[in-house]
């Protein structure tokens, strides 16, 4: 469960591509995918606690990684040998055991990786786990479906309810007055949306009452909404509003919650895979989950983004081997959450500085995920200019171009030059895209872990 702590999936995948090297873009589905057998849940690498393999008298444990030791104790047993050649066959015996372990423990660490995923809030981080979980866990995301209704249902009464306060801001008409009383109802709504505020699922908040986060009563009180919701989304000023974007705060989710709402209405409705991978739920807690791709054991780290959860993210800084960086390429024309006079992305950009120039980072692998590449996309087609919030941009306002030039201001960031930071355009929301994303990044990690270790 999502900021619950702790969350082991055991998952198999094969991955042949070899890495696609810095600043790569992919964006489709093509090219060699991963073979996904699952294994069964809770797969720790097996090799884990098995580094014992004589007691301190040198006396066999039956085990059989440790042959010479099994061999001192029968010749012990059988020949007349001396104190002193005893103790020297000890002494051989625990030389081989101990190069034995450190062999174990060099070949386990080049098949395990601990990976964070950093990023602002909203950047796409949890939504690449779930990818994960979609590609390489054998249930995929079936443990958490139903709880998603509940979050799939705020997240519509949040889309239409911003929509409302966009439209009333932006002094736009209804082209139905008639819809007047359901711009009332829904606008009622801000507080008791505020209330619940949309966060990790399963998180207790002590001040929010019990009966509020009862699902039942966020579900009847969404099926009250419904014809609210069907009638303004319907509604000529709203869908303006939406066109215009702009001045209030929408979830890149709510056309396709709004869309789907007859579906998302039934009393039968289970969310699908999809729903689940564009539902929002804010992360509070750090939470651990433990992959294994093709062989290698990963404990990946999903964070909150938002600038108060920063300050949980350092006692995971140890031992990284890898950074996933998200950032929103969309949100160029946007302020930030926490602070409205500051640009959503150059306030990411000054996160990545802090991060990839970190000293605890100096030997850490960066992966940066320029994600939400559609809403990008379909920004700079609808005539947004990126120079009206990037000013010293002179380059034409086409996607190629705009692309790499903030591609260039994050890679400027880096202090130490000679650091390899493997970008990748990303559509998060997309698991044909991320399932050829995953094995290059599976593949950069795992060529890494070799060089490390000397064998590159
Ligand atoms: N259209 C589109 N939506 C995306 C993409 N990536 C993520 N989203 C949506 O963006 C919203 C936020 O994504 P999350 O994964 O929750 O963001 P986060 O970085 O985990 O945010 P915090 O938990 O607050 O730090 C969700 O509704 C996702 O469905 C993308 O590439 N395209
Ligand atoms: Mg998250």
């Amino acid at each position: 469960m999502e900021g619950s702590g702790s969350n082991h999936i055991g998952i198999k995948g094969i991955a042949s591509l070899q890495p696609n090297g810095p600043n790569t873009i992919s964006s489709s589905g093509a090219g060699s995918s991963p073979s996904s057998s699952s294994t069964p849940n809770n797969t720790i690498n097996p090799n884990h606690n098995n580094s014992n393999s004589s007691s301190a008298n040198g006396s066999s444990k039956g085990n059989a990684q440790a042959p010479a030791t099994s061999t001192t104790t029968i010749i012990s047993a059988f020949l007349p040998i001396s104190r002193s050649e005893a103790k020297k066959a000890k002494a051989i015996s625990d030389a081989i055991d101990k190069a034995l372990k450190a062999d174990r423990e060099r070949m386990q660490k080049e098949r395990s990786a601990k990976l964070l995923i950093l990023g602002p809030s909203e950047t796409g981080k949890t939504t690449v786990l779930k990818q994960l979980k979609l590609l390489y866990s054998r249930k995929g995301l079936d443990a958490e479906r139903q709880t998603y209704r509940r979050v799939v249902h705020l997240n519509a009464m949040k889309a239409i309810q911003a929509l409302s306060y966009g439209l009333q801001r932006s002094n736009i008409p209804l082209e139905y007055p008639e819809n007047i009383a359901h711009l009332e109802t829904v606008m009622r709504l801000e507080t008791t949306l505020k209330r619940y505020s949309i966060t990790s699922i399963g998180f207790t908040n002590p001040a929010i009452p019990r009966k509020i986060t009862d699902a039942k009563a966020e579900t009847d009180m969404f099926l009250e909404m419904v014809p609210a919701i069907k009638a303004l989304w319907a509604d000529g000023g709203i869908r303006e509003t939406y066109r215009r974007g702009g001045n209030f705060s929408l979830q890149d989710s709510a056309k396709y919650f709004l869309d789907s709402i007859d579906r998302i209405a039934e009393t039968s409705y289970i969310p699908s895979d999809d729903d689940i991978l564009q539902a929002r739920v804010r992360t509070l807690a750090v939470s651990e989950h433990i992959f294994t791709i093709d062989g290698v054991s990963y404990k990946i780290y999903d964070v909150g983004g938002q600038k108060s959860l920063r300050r949980y993210w350092a006692p995971y800084f140890d031992d990284v081997n890898a950074i996933i960086f998200m950032v929103a390429l969309s949100a160029y024309d946007q302020p930030c959450e926490d602070d409205e006079r500051l640009n959503r992305l150059m306030e990411c950009m000054s996160l990545f500085n802090s991060i990839a120039n970190h000293k605890l980072f100096e030997q850490t692998s960066f992966i940066l995920f320029l994600n939400k590449i559609d809403i990008f996309q379909r920004k700079l087609e609808s005539g947004s200019m990126l120079v009206d919030h990037f000013p010293d941009y002179s380059g034409p306002n086409d996607y190629p171009n705009t692309s790499a030039y903030i591609q260039n201001l994050f890679l400027q960031q880096c202090k130490d030059t000679h650091k390899q930071v493997y970008t990748h355009f990303t559509h998060a929301t997309d698991t044909n895209q991320m399932r050829v994303i995953v094995v290059a990044v599976n593949a950069i990690v795992q060529r890494l872990n070799l060089r490390n270790s000397g064998l590159l």
